[in-house]
């Protein structure tokens, strides 16, 4: 099999569970954080460097790399694995999201999508089908179904012809999959803000029986609270000896609430994006390293963190790299708030082991943002 998934315990506090996911490139211990290295590489971060901070699993993109350099070149490199030299675990994206939010989107009908490239404004089409195609050339250990993420706000009659047509670009995913054996189909769950098209969208996705199952269509500008109520009534709904991933949600608080609801696997550009213009998680909340007050401060980014940047470096010499535009600001942020973020995630494991996430959550809250929630 591909992938399995190993239930170790239920948290007695919330709906947080410890598990383990085991794959051909190696055992991801969850509740996980996953990097995005959207073009084959975590920007500015060498496989040693994430090795370092214990990252277990990478994320990459089907439209980015289709686009560039082309699923074939990567083929012919023997597979993304090789490509860009990391031998862990790689989940990639179907394309689905990132075309409605990054190509010219030209049209939508039941075949899939025509759009032009964000790069040279060619004419291109996914599908299902050539979704498939293209992971199966990357070879990452999880691949996503090609869907559709609705926007929001979106009316009800949209979002249900959306989510049927998603649960048939699934079933054609299914279909077109040509690595079954060593690469698992996760299918993503859709149905807006609309808990009845939620619901069935869920039921369906279940009695296909996958390896694994996304929560999509969220982290797409809706209240807070929204994803949270809606994670409320379809995690419930999802096999509990399967990995649940929301995908694309990356902020501290969002990560332990999202543990809490019973998912296992998250993903977002957040920590590395922001890091790129000095704004750094610390265990004190945010802090944008390149403001002013930090010139003369010549403590470490974190006090409380033990990783690279923290042990060797200052805020007024971060301060100072990121003004001057230098690469190794960049670096040295990115390192940090992965490290962070994927601390984070081992103190939720471990709060999970002791039944306490919920003692941890209004702690790190009171810490991280100065309130319980
Ligand atoms: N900095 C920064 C930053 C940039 C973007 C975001 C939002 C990411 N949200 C998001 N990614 C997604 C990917 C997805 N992929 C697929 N195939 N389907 C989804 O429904 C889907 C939904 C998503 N929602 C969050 C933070």
């Amino acid at each position: 099999m591909a992938v399995r998934y190993e239930l170790l315990k239920q948290c007695k506090q919330s709906g947080a569970r410890l598990g383990r996911l085991h794959t051909p490139h190696g055992v991801i211990e969850t509740p996980i954080f996953m990097p995005v290295g959207t073009l084959a590489t975590v920007k500015t971060m060498s496989p040693e460097e994430l090795k370092e901070m214990d990252a277990q699993i990478i994320l990459s993109n089907t439209y980015h790399l289709f686009i560039r350099p082309g699923h074939e070149i990567v083929k012919e490199a023997g597979g993304l694995h090789k490509f860009m030299n990391w031998d862990r675990p790689i989940l990639t994206d179907s394309g689905g999201f990132q075309v409605f939010s990054l190509g010219d989107l030209r049209k939508i009908t039941e075949e899939g999508v025509q759009f032009r490239s964000h790069l040279s404004g060619e004419k291109l089409f996914l599908s299902p089908e050539k979704a498939m195609e293209i992971q199966n050339a990357l070879g990452a250990d999880i691949i996503m179904a090609f869907d559709e993420c609705p926007p929001y706000p979106a009316e009800y009659e949209y979002v249900k012809n959306s989510t049927e047509r998603t649960y048939r670009w699934l079933k054609r995913c299914k279909e077109a999959h040509g690595r079954p054996e060593d690469q698992a189909l996760f299918g993503i769950v859709q149905g807006g803000e609309y808990r009845e098209l939620r619901e069935e969208s869920a039921r369906q996705l279940v009695d296909l029986d996958l390896p694994g199952y996304a929560v999509g269509g969220l982290s797409v500008g809706e209240p807070h609270e929204m994803m949270f109520e809606i994670l409320g009534y379809t995690t419930p709904l999802l096999p509990k000896d399967k990995p649940r991933y929301l995908m694309g949600v990356g902020s501290p608080e969002a990560l332990i609430e999202g543990a809490i609801l019973g998912i296992d696997m998250f993903d977002c550009v957040l920590p590395t994006r922001i890091a790129r213009n000095g704004t750094t998680m610390t265990s004190e909340g945010r802090l944008v390293v390149r403001n002013a007050k930090f010139t003369r401060d010549f403590g470490p980014l974190d006090p409380n963190c033990d990783c690279y940047t923290c042990r060797n470096y200052s805020r007024a010499y971060l301060r100072h790299l990121i003004k001057a535009d230098e690469t190794f600001g960049l670096r040295l942020t990115t390192y940090h708030n992965l490290y962070f973020l994927l601390n984070l995630m081992h103190q939720v494991r471990q709060a999970i082991m002791e039944d306490r996430l919920l003692d941890f959550r209004d702690e790190f809250m009171m810490k991280y943002y100065g309130t319980l929630n």
